[in-house]
């Protein structure tokens, strides 16, 4: 199973790589890995388990974080009616999104960052995603809220961009124009 252990940390190149497509149907080595990812997530947020193997909590995962650079993520998040979003998902898209931005009012963080950088992170408020799921299954997503969040910020690792790269150097808090806070 995979641990912090397998997690690079913020200066590691794989984190400012972009990543390779996966050549489609999925190798088992690639199926294997997402599979991998995808528990990884669901076990952080057990909280017997993450404490047994020092895990910290996430709500998804991309490859380059695990020092694989395919463009592969795994997501396992409930938006705020309670739905589920649990995916691994191999070539995941942004095909549209819209023109509202939204932010977590409590910033982001990163399983990849050690320490806090603290401030808005601008997002595109609701995205259309699309991809092939571990079941081999195209799927195409309309999100919005935290969902919509997880997903820029796991596609973001795809291309060599980390959450703080959005944040605005002159004033970290400074209010974003057309958005709504994620509380
Ligand atoms: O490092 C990662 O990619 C996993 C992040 C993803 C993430 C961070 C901030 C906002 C959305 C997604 C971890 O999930 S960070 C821990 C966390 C846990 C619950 C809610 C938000 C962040
Ligand atoms: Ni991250």
């Amino acid at each position: 199973m995979l641990t912090m252990d397998d997690i690079v940390r913020d200066g590691h190149p794989s984190l400012r790589t972009v990543a390779e497509p996966v050549q489609m149907p999925a190798s088992d080595e690639s199926h294997e890995i997402l599979q991998e990812m995808l528990q990884y997530v669901i076990n952080s947020q057990n909280p017997e388990i993450a404490k047994k193997y020092g895990l910290r909590p996430g709500i998804g995962l991309a490859a380059p974080q695990i020092n694989v650079s395919k463009r592969m993520i795994a997501v396992h998040v409930h938006d705020d009616r309670d739905k589920l979003y649990s995916y691994g998902i191999f070539n995941p898209k942004i095909v549209s999104h819209s023109v509202e931005r939204s932010y977590l009012k409590s910033g982001e963080g990163c399983l990849s960052v050690d320490e806090p950088f603290p401030g808005y992170v601008p997002r595109y408020a609701r995205v259309t995603v699309t991809g092939t799921t571990l079941e081999g299954k195209e799927i195409r997503l309309r999100l919005k809220g935290l969902p919509a969040i997880v997903f820029q910020h796991e596609i973001d690792h795809l291309n060599g961009i980390m959450f703080y790269d959005h944040i605005n150097k002159q004033n970290p808090f400074a209010e974003i124009e057309n958005a709504t806070v994620i509380e």
